[in-house]
């Protein structure tokens, strides 16, 4: 196991593998894992789908700031963020405060095809989910960008080589406790 002091958060696209990698990256460095979503789901008692159906996504919205402001200041997790957690400047600030951000980019082909079976997913339960991946990630990866430390492409790329390449490059940057 590695030893790494600080927190790992991961943003990025739905389906581009933050709760996937994020488990991965948590087991190889002793850290525990959280995912913003699945928080929410605890804390509510229904599905991210539920929520956005009977409050809208801007009460979403105002739950998603409430958890990740409470998990960024845990100790030595790695957190999976809802994909449009970078929406709010003030979620940017507190992930880009309290760890190292890691951008996880994917072709629109590959994240199509990463959510297409998945119905809990409320903005791409429409007649043209790629058209949507694409106008998200247009909207998205300035923000993505601006908030994250490393930037990784996870296209054609097993989940257990890019979090050894990963961990490669968190060896260079400095944590943030
Ligand atoms: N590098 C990869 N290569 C192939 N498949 C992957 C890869 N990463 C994730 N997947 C698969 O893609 C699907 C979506 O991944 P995951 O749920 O981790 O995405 P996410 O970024 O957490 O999405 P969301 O924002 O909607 O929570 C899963 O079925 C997962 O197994
Ligand atoms: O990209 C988004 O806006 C979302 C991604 C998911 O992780 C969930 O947080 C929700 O479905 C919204
Ligand atoms: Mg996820």
């Amino acid at each position: 196991m590695e030893n790494m002091a600080g927190n790992f958060f991961l943003v990025g696209l739905m389906g581009a593998g933050k709760t996937t990698v994020g488990r991965a990256l948590a087991r190889k460095t002793g850290k525990t894992f959280y995912d913003s979503d699945h928080e929410i789901e605890a804390r509510t008692g229904v599905r991210v789908a539920t929520i956005f159906d009977i409050e809208g996504e801007l009460r979403f919205r105002d739950r998603e700031s409430s958890v990740i402001a409470d998990l960024v200041r845990m100790n030595n997790i790695v957190l999976a963020t809802g994909g449009g957690a970078v929406l709010r400047p003030e979620n940017r600030a507190e992930l880009a405060r309290h760890g190292v951000v890691i951008y996880l980019r994917a072709s629109i082909d590959d994240l199509l095809a990463r959510t297409m079976h998945d119905k809990n997913r409320p903005l791409l339960q429409i007649a043209d989910p790629r058209a949507k991946l694409q106008s998200l990630l247009e909207q998205r990866d300035p923000l993505y960008r601006e908030v994250a430390d490393i930037v990784v492409d996870t296209s054609q790329q097993n989940v257990n080589l890019l979090v050894s390449r990963l961990l490669d490059q968190l060896h260079h940057i400095p944590a943030k406790t």
